[in-house]
């Protein structure tokens, strides 16, 4: 662990040991962060894959940037809307959604109540990788055998996008003035911004990383609100914003025996928060992270490796 790791706080990174936990696990959650779709793609937020543009992700979503350039965020998120879509979830996407299933949950937590995925990310791959199960033949068969909860069906079983939806869209107004959202696939979302990233794409090839390949989009060719037509923005919570359904998250995070952190830097509240309150309550922990993280501090266990091959490992 790392070097300040608060005395007493021994980690272990024995399946077994972390199996024998789960077996009186009741109320399972897990906090998922950039690195559950790394293998499936997209860039995370730390690294090279933070830059876009050599432009720093974390400044660009905020609202003051949105303020000041609507064209360069919208051209930001149109390129992960893109990067999202060509993307599929991968093996760890699909494992934390096989744990849906009551029976498969229950062969390796017999006692659980509840069980539910909190995520930082915005790239609908959980979603998508509960609805490709939910339509797999042999779910068919359990959906007549016992129900299978519907994402967000509250309790248990329920994807919850904190951060929000890159997918959606919504008005630029605040939620009391406006609350025009709806989720929009389209790709391009609009000819505009479809022509600008299929220009910077040239740029890229060209080796070049740099802003110029970013267009001046006059705001009135930017994205409308179909209700009152003011400029729309990306349905995604800003830093400085109120992350959504904090209510749900924080009865969920109280009550918690086990939480599984994956994929994620735990630098960014109020999400790196929650395994740390389950810890301090007693609660299990079990960090899976291609490497150290401050997540590490509040753990029992950690589990170094490429989620998508390290979760199905421990828990497949
Ligand atoms: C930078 C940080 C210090 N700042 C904050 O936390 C701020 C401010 C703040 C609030 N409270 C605080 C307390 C202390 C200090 C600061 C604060 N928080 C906020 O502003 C939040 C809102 C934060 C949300 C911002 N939006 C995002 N995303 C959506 C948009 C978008 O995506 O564009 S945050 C965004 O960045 C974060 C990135 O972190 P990770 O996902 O963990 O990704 P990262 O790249 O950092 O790490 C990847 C990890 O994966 C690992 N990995 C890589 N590959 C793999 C692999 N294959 N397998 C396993 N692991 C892997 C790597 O090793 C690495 O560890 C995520 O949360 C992500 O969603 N809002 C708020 O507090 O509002 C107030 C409020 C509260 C209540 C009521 C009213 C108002
Ligand atoms: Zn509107």
């Amino acid at each position: 662990g790392s070097s300040n790791q608060p005395i007493g706080n021994i980690l272990s990174d024995s399946v077994e040991s972390f199996r024998d936990a789960l077996l009186t696990a009741q109320h399972i959650i897990v906090v998922a962060g950039a690195g559950l779709s790394a293998a499936s793609g997209i860039p995370t937020f730390r690294g090279a894959g933070g830059i876009w543009r050599s432009l720093d992700a974390i400044d660009l979503a905020t609202p003051t940037a949105f303020a000041e350039n609507p064209s360069l965020v919208w051209q930001f998120y149109h390129y992960r809307r893109v990067k999202a879509l060509e993307a599929t979830p991968n093996a760890a996407h699909h494992l934390l959604a096989k744990l849906t299933i009551p029976s498969v949950l229950k062969s390796i937590a017999p006692d659980f109540k509840t069980y539910n995925l909190i995520t930082q990310n915005v790239d609908r791959l959980s979603t998508r990788a509960m609805e490709s199960l939910l339509s797999s033949p042999s779910i068919q068969f359990e959906k007549r055998k016992n129900d299978i909860p519907t994402v967000n069906s509250g309790g248990s079983g329920g994807i919850i996008e904190m951060h929000g939806r890159l997918f959606d869209v919504r008005c630029s107004k605040s939620q009391e003035e406006c609350d025009w959202v709806e989720e929009d696939l389209s790709n391009p979302l609009n000819v505009v911004l479809g022509m600008a990233g299929r220009e910077a794409e040239s740029y890229e090839s060209a080796g070049s990383n740099s802003s110029e390949a970013v267009k001046n989009i006059p705001v009135e060719e930017l994205p409308k609100c179909k209700k009152c037509g003011a400029l729309a923005r990306p349905g995604v919570v800003w830093f400085e914003e109120k992350p959504k359904h904090l209510d749900e998250i924080n009865k969920l995070v109280d009550q918690a025996d086990v939480c599984l952190v994956v994929g994620t830097s735990s630098t960014v509240f109020p999400a790196a928060s929650y395994a740390y309150r389950v810890h301090k309550r007693g609660g299990t922990v079990a960090v899976f992270n291609l490497e150290e993280s401050d997540g590490d501090d509040h753990a029992n266990f950690v589990f170094y490796g490429p989620c998508e091959t390290e979760l199905p490992r421990v828990l497949g």
